[in-house]
């Protein structure tokens, strides 16, 4: 299966950093990374820098490797101050250099989502995998949003949406990137079998085992792991223990790595947040609803680890 030749990242926090970077160093593709904060794209290139150093340090990769992956590696931001001529540009601007293959690594809001969706279909050239590592969010609706980017001429069950539907799937790595050796693949009602086979064979190239589940609201990774770090919070809301006995009890008690208030900090407040609040809107299920704490937490911007604050200080 065909690999692709240029890929964009769109997002460059923790995700988009790390997809990036193991898609150059393991997959040795040329990638260009776009985030509409050009601070997120400094910090995160440096944080990069700062992962190579240490993998050469350690004698995990040579030093002219290291120097290879961060060369394929350009970046792109914001070139208007208008946010929605400023889609246009980047989209136009990735598809101008070649980019057949999209991973979206922002946001996880549905709108923020949709947005970049419908201007990738726009400017795209036409046979490009526009994939999504969204953590819940429907990957059926993302190639809605699609479709929506070719003109209000084009119905969503016409053989161009279709074909522009088809393109769309859902590649979700883990955090952190380089480290997890999972990629979920989910393909969405509408994403075609040659699609999903490009994804897949994209997650391997990056040294990924890979999964599949359906398009269900957080697919099957964060529909288990969201509920777990969900409660964990109730048991700090109602005091039933302290935050270090909760994450002691999972440390110690059943081998986790690390205890779910952390892993929540290490994830992003506002990340699980907004999972959580999928979960219970695309279910109505009353098991899934976020725990005042949480949007509290997420309203004072305690973030967790990336805002320096969250259960723990950082
Ligand atoms: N954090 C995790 O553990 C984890 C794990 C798997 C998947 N994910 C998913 O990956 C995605 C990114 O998560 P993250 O943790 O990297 O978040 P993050 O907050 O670290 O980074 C998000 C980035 O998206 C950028 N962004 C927002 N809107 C944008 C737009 N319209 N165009 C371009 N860039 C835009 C922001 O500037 C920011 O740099 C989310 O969908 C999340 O659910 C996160």
């Amino acid at each position: 299966m065909a690999l692709p030749r240029t890929l964009s990242v769109i997002g460059a926090g923790q995700m988009g950093i790390g997809i990036a970077l193991v898609a150059s160093l393991r997959a040795k593709i040329p990638v260009i990374l776009y985030d509409r904060d050009p601070s997120q794209i400094s910090k995160g290139l440096g944080f990069m820098d700062k992962l190579l150093a240490k993998d050469v340090s350690k004698g995990k990769i040579s030093e002219d490797d290291a120097k290879a992956a961060r060369a394929r590696i350009v970046s792109i931001s914001s070139t208007s101050s208008s946010s929605s001529s400023d889609e246009l540009n980047w989209a136009r601007e990735l598809a101008e250099r070649g980019t057949d293959m999209v991973v979206e690594a922002a946001s996880e809001r549905l709108s923020i989502k949709e947005g970049i969706f419908r201007a990738l279909a726009e400017s795209l050239s036409k046979d490009a995998v526009l994939a999504s590592n969204t953590s819940s969010i429907s990957i059926t609706k993302l190639a809605g949003a699609a479709v929506d980017g070719l003109g209000p001429g084009v119905s969503r069950a016409s053989a161009e949406g279709k074909s522009c539907a088809g393109r769309v799937v859902g590649v979700h790595f883990f955090n952190p990137v380089p480290v997890m050796k999972l990629c979920e693949v989910i393909p969405g009602l509408q994403t075609s079998e040659a699609t999903l086979e490009r994804a897949k064979a994209f997650a391997v190239a990056c040294g990924k085992e890979v999964t599949t589940s359906k398009d269900v609201p957080g697919f099957v990774s964060n529909a288990l792991l969201m509920p777990f770090i969900n409660e964990a919070i109730m048991c700090l809301e109602s005091r039933t223990a302290t935050r270090d006995d909760i994450d002691k009890t999972l440390r110690l008690g059943m081998g986790h790595p690390m205890g779910p208030l952390q892993l929540a900090d290490f994830i992003g407040l506002d990340t699980c947040l907004a999972i959580q609040e999928t979960l219970y809107e695309g279910t109505h299920d009353s098991k899934y609803r976020p725990s005042i704490l949480l949007g509290r937490m997420v309203d004072a911007g305690w973030l967790g680890k990336k805002s320096g604050k969250g259960f723990y200080d950082y």
